[in-house]
């Protein structure tokens, strides 16, 4: 599902972010990515969402090199993937469903679709019952929840978490990782950028580390 082939990313600065980075991760497999900060975690993620182009090599997506991909198609192709953010980035001037409800108007889905797919996204995090709610009503780990319905809500094929877990306790950090379980059961593939030792410890998930740009270990 994920394919890089010798990727190396050098930044216009010169800042080479990424080294020669070859792995591949298959359809409905769940993977952590770690390394210390600046080691490349958020390129590498940002190359997958074809933010970034590799300097050399290719990243295959499904098969398909996505530096190839026509630049009007680049909107479609992010409509595949789910991405979760640590700050989850909602907005506070609407309701908890019209957050969940945003990609789906952006790829201009109609108000049926919109209505069933927000309900079973919602569902799917338990927070059904808070459709009606400002996100400021809620705590962290809801709002994180409601983070994460909002990235599945196209039903991706893949789903993109960049620290996802950072400023949760260790019991609701446990919650969220449970969520992405949930979805790699049914076939989701699932790569987690975090630098949570302990919560990365605690799951028999592989790992891959990156250090200054190089792939150490994938195991
Ligand atoms: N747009 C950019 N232009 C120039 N250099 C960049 C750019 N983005 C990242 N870098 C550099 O590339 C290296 C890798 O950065 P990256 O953000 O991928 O690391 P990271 O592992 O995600 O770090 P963190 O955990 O702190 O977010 C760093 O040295 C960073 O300064």
């Amino acid at each position: 599902m994920i394919k890089f082939e010798q990727v190396t990313k050098r930044y216009d600065s010169g800042q080479e972010a990424l080294s020669n980075v070859s792995f591949h991760i298959n359809r409905g497999d769940m993977a952590f990515l770690t390394g210390h900060s600046g080691a490349g975690k958020s390129t590498l993620l940002k190359l997958i969402m074809r933010m970034e182009t590799p300097t050399v090599g290719n990243v295959m997506i499904a098969g398909q090199n996505i530096a190839q991909l026509d630049r009007k198609d680049i909107p479609f192709y992010r409509r595949h993937i789910g991405v979760v953010f640590q700050n989850h980035q909602l907005l506070f001037d609407r309701s908890v469903f019209e957050n969940v409800a945003l990609p789906m108007r952006i790829s201009g889905s109609n108000e049926l679709e919109i209505g069933k797919r927000v309900r079973a996204a919602l569902d799917k995090v338990g927070l059904l019952h808070k459709e009606k709610s400002n996100p400021i009503a809620l705590s962290t780990g809801e709002q994180q929840r409601i983070g994460i319905a909002r990235a599945v809500v196209n039903k991706p094929a893949l789903l993109l978490a960049d620290e996802p877990t950072g400023n949760l306790d260790p019991e609701l950090s446990e919650e969220i990782m449970n969520l992405f379980r949930d979805f790699q059961q049914v076939g989701v593939t699932v790569l987690i950028a975090s630098h949570d030792h302990e919560l990365i410890q605690s799951m028999s998930l592989p790992v891959m580390t990156l250090a200054s740009g190089e792939l150490v270990s994938f195991g």
